[in-house]
């Protein structure tokens, strides 16, 4: 009930739009069923200009359910619209930290399905079945008024289509709703990972296993589905079993008490709008565990709260004193102890370590995904939590292990939402990650279009790209996280040279290869949650030059 409650203070001022639905709705019934009175009575008794009043009747009615459909789905679209925002919105100030430990495809069936669900249960459920009440109760005192015995078997059978029938079997509809929905998710997880891992799965000759498992998750998912289209069509039966019974009641008393033989006609067409009732046990537990999914969603708090506001100018240090971390999800497994790192302007530093030791951890920490358990995180020699996230992330730029490819031309791949860089700039930046040649023998060139799916560079190229990003968004500290784990000797050499003459801030280098860490000043092993200076570090390459960017 309290998920019924907070889906309608959500929709707010739509409610009034879902309310003229409904009002439209039970009058375009009233309507129709008055139409059906009056030619009923016209073909005995024909009063003057009856076909006028016919007529107006029609299209009054007719009028009533174009409104009702009009505004039910004006409604529908305009709560899609709002949740969908809503959601995007929290997913923006949930990110990334919370997003690091959330299933995408979780994530993605929030935004797909579920609000499409809700939206359906809001305006296409919540709709017909106001409707189906209000006309039950003006119904059963027209029926009443005619001879209070019809009013009561009207009473009784609306009772047990619209409340007994749809409770006795809510419970165990609202366990196959859950199970489906389980099932659904599961599906789409199984689906995701067979996408995206069919190299692997190839390769190892893994698809017909991966295959065979999605579809023992989708045969179960069917499986449930059936068990609810059979349980809801037990209700059909037993509410076509109700009408029957009760429109022989009704003939029997029309019959006995000589009343209008319209009434014995009149009667089963009442069920047409109360029959949606039926439904409301599966698609009311369906909407609802939607509903319960998108406001525990909309109920996370970030792992990260916002609190300074102090403007930061170009990074000059970065201290980690006594630091402690262990992710909320395993409080009981610290991954950093005692933790301490020093950065100053212009350093590059590489830090290297076993895999899983914490690495890109203290990056999170950095970047204020993650907020220590114990210990400082200074920047300028000011509380890191001094900043405003916004102007901390202006300062950082990060490039991850895996590029990341959106969908776009080349250029928006590069500027993402600054559109003040020129082409200029933009063939700068690819010089210096030899990536012009490559892109110049493209036909549209910086306008081609790429995506995650389809980049159309090599890997290479694509890690390239990521770093061309980076040098072209200004920054003060610039994170490398295993940027060139995946790459030849060849492209490992243009990523390593672009940073030592066109990075002129301060660079962290996480890595497990010693070539790369030719480029740092100074190297740092992380072990058993500790950071200490590496015995036998790499010579740097060259003298350190920097251009400016
Ligand atoms: N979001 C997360 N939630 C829970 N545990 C996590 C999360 N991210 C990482 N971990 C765990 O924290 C530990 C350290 O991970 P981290 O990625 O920092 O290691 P790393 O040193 O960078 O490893 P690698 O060299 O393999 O990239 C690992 O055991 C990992 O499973």
């Amino acid at each position: 009930m309290s998920l019924l409650k907070r889906l309608l203070q959500t929709a707010g001022r739509l409610n009034w739009i879902l309310g003229a639905s409904v009002v439209a709705g039970i009058a375009a019934t009233l309507l129709q069923l008055g139409l059906l009175w009056g030619g009923f009575l016209v073909l005995f008794q024909p009063v003057a200009h009856w076909w006028l009043w016919l007529i107006i009747l029609a299209l009054a009615g007719g009028l009533c359910r174009f409104g009702e459909q009009y505004l039910g789905h004006l409604a529908a679209f305009k709560i899609l619209d709002y949740l969908r925002n809503l959601t995007y919105q929290k997913l923006l100030y949930l990110a990334p930290a919370k997003l690091d430990d959330q299933r995408q495809s979780d994530v993605l069936k929030l935004l797909a399905q579920d609000i499409a669900q809700i939206e359906t249960f809001y305006a296409h459920t919540l709709a017909p079945v106001l409707i189906g009440v209000g006309l039950a109760i003006g119904l059963t005192v027209g029926f009443w008024l005619a001879a209070p015995v019809l009013g009561v078997i009207a009473l009784v059978a609306y009772a047990l289509i619209g409340l007994i029938i749809p409770l006795t079997s809510r419970r165990h509809l609202a366990t196959l709703a859950q199970q489906q929905a389980q099932a659904d998710a599961s599906e789409q997880r199984q689906l995701t990972a067979l996408i995206t891992g069919r190299q692997t799965l190839q390769q190892y000759a893994a698809i017909s296993a991966r295959t065979a498992t999605l579809n023992q998750t989708t045969q179960a998912y069917w499986r449930v589905n059936r068990k609810r289209s059979l349980r809801q069509t037990q209700n059909a039966v037993g509410m076509q079993l109700v009408v029957i019974v009760s429109l022989a009641a009704v003939i029997a008393v029309v019959v006995t008490q000589q009343l209008p033989l319209i009434l014995a006609v009149i009667f089963p067409l009442t069920f047409s709008r109360l029959l949606d009732l039926g439904n409301l046990p599966g698609t009311l537990s369906g909407g609802l565990l939607a509903a319960r999914h998108v406001f525990a969603f909309l109920d996370e708090s970030p792992r990260v709260v916002e609190t300074g506001q102090a403007k930061l100018g170009p990074i000059q240090a970065v201290a980690l004193t006594d630091v402690a971390f262990a992710y909320p999800q395993r409080p009981t497994a610290p991954i950093l102890r005692h933790t301490d790192l020093r950065l100053r302007a212009g350093e590059r530093v590489g830090i290297v370590g076993p895999s899983g030791a914490g690495k890109s951890t203290i990056i999170k920490l950095i970047m204020r995904w993650y907020t220590p358990d114990q210990g400082t995180i200074a920047v300028n020699d000011r509380p890191i939590t001094t900043y405003s996230l916004d102007q901390l992330r202006q300062q950082i730029n990060d490039v991850p292990q895996v590029a990341q490819v959106f969908d776009g031309t080349l250029r928006e791949n590069l500027t993402l939402r600054v559109t003040a860089f020129t082409d200029a700039q933009l063939w700068q930046v690819l010089d210096w990650v030899h990536l012009t040649a490559a892109i110049r023998r493209l036909p549209d060139q910086l306008a081609t279009q790429v995506s995650r799916d389809r980049p159309i560079l090599s890997a290479g190229e694509v890690q390239r790209l990521e770093l061309a990003r980076a040098l072209l968004h200004p920054s003060s500290l610039l994170i490398l996280d295993e940027p060139t784990s995946n790459l030849d000797v060849v492209n490992e050499a243009v990523i390593l040279t672009a940073v030592q003459h066109h990075y002129s801030g301060t660079v962290i280098l996480v890595t497990h290869r010693e070539s790369s860490l030719a480029l740092c000043d100074r190297v740092l092993e992380l072990n058993h949650g500790q950071l200490r200076p590496r015995q036998h570090a790499g010579n740097p390459v060259e003298t350190k030059g920097k251009g400016g960017k």
